[in-house]
């Protein structure tokens, strides 16, 4: 193994970049550019670090088309990643242990540090075999994608920077095919924070009373809990895909009367509170969604209050659900579809992405943006223990990515 460590190859690089740590909560977002950064000037693109928060920086490498004057390309990457419980992992996770099978372990090895390496290497190889591209292509490694994206993408597409890009078409993360088909995704789901609180007159432990704080937060976690299962029943009929309904799901719950050892067990509390993760479809009705939390899951009589932290948009700038077109309407879908067919991919059915990604600020900007991670044959692992890419898959995905670019960086129909 440690033979192995010390070659430079395009797993080795891979894995380098793994070990570097960009998880939150204090994600090491300088190792991670400087390296990157290196990786880019030993390919000959040019390198910029734009800085819109101190602390959080974006890289954006550039390889200058012929024709320039054409809308670029970005191929987009998340530099963060969500922590892990090391304890619980086979191999440590930022270790980037490779097994004898192949399988790279890392937290980010599919969420989503495989296609920021990925892109770069099918670049260097394009640029050995002496392709050029006509339009710009761009890569923007990203900051704090995993906690909303508020200081890096969104700021990103605001800036003048990304408005000089004329950026035509994007890619952003996907998510792993478990079958032969590489999944695709049109639309990104939206999270909503949504934070559930409940007062109510405190008590002894003993005493069964009305209105408690736990009794009126349980009440609420039952009717939420039915609406969940509404959601859940219409996918388990086959009727619409997971990421086609709207998802709730408890991620905490706080309340009781701290003492040294725990929590006082005779005492009902006179606050208690719930935090959920819930995704809004992209023609999911906001209003309608406001109404039922307001009346049904934390209604006022009841002493409840809620608070929605939205992280992110749902229409774009003219009110339309934030979505990008897969038929013919859409010039770049066809050239997408046919690069990945010709590297021997195909494609399974565009889908909504359950979870989300930055391509809803760039879309929500009027630029159409797909979704793609090239890893089929591959279990989902994102933001799961032992999260690892098989390094075939990551291979391959590079070739993917060379036939993407040179087919979308040659293409000159499109306008934007
Ligand atoms: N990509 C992350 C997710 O889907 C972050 C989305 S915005 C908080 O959970
Ligand atoms: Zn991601
Ligand atoms: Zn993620």
């Amino acid at each position: 193994e440690t033979h192995e460590e010390e070659e430079d190859t395009p797993v080795t690089r891979f894995q380098h970049y793994l070990r570097i740590n960009t998880a939150h909560p204090s994600p090491d977002y300088s190792s991670a550019v400087s390296y990157l950064k290196a990786q880019a000037h030993s390919i000959g693109l040019q390198t910029k670090i734009l800085e819109f928060v101190p602390g959080k920086p974006l890289l954006l490498l550039t390889w200058p088309g012929s024709i320039p004057s054409l809308p670029s390309l970005v191929f987009n990457s998340h530099l963060d990643s969500v922590p892990a419980e090391p304890d619980k992992w086979l191999h440590h996770p930022f270790s980037a242990f490779r097994t004898q099978n192949g399988a790279v372990y890392a937290r980010g090895a599919q969420d989503d540090k495989c296609i920021a390496m990925q892109y770069l290497e099918a670049i260097r190889n394009l640029k050995a075999r002496g392709f050029s591209p006509l339009r710009n292509v761009h890569v923007s490694l990203v900051p704090d994608e995993e906690i909303g994206g508020f200081d890096g993408a969104a700021k990103f597409v605001e800036s003048k920077e990304f408005e000089e890009l004329n950026v035509g078409f994007a890619l952003d993360e996907g998510q792993a095919s478990p079958g032969d088909e590489y999944r695709v995704f049109y639309a990104d789901r939206v999270p909503w924070n949504l934070k559930i609180k409940a007062k109510g007159q405190p008590g002894h432990g003993s005493r069964m009373y009305d209105n408690s704080a736990m009794e009126n937060l349980m009440k609420s976690l039952e009717v939420v809990s039915r609406f969940r299962e509404s959601q859940f029943d219409v996918v388990k009929a086959g009727k619409a895909m997971n990421s086609e309904v709207v998802s709730v799901n408890p991620v905490y719950v706080k309340a009781g009367l701290p003492t040294e050892d725990g929590f006082a067990m005779n005492v009902q509390p006179s606050e208690a509170e719930a935090g959920f993760d819930l995704r809004l479809t992209p023609t999911t009705d906001p209003e309608e969604m406001r109404r039922r939390i307001a009346a049904e899951w934390a209604p006022a009589v009841r002493n409840m209050s809620y608070e929605i932290i939205e992280k992110g948009p749902l229409r774009d700038y003219i009110g339309r659900p934030i979505m990008t077109a897969t038929n013919d309407s859409n010039p770049w879908w066809l050239v997408f579809k046919q690069a990945i067919e010709s590297a021997g991919g195909k494609l399974s059915k565009p889908e909504i992405l359950a979870s989300t990604t930055d391509a809803r600020y760039l879309r929500q900007k009027g630029i159409p943006v797909l979704g793609f991670s090239p890893m089929r044959n591959t279990p989902i692992l994102l933001h799961e223990h032992n999260e690892h890419l098989q390094d075939t898959v990551y291979l391959k995905g590079i070739e993917v990515y060379e036939s993407l670019i040179s087919s979308l960086s040659t293409f000159t129909e499109a306008s934007h």
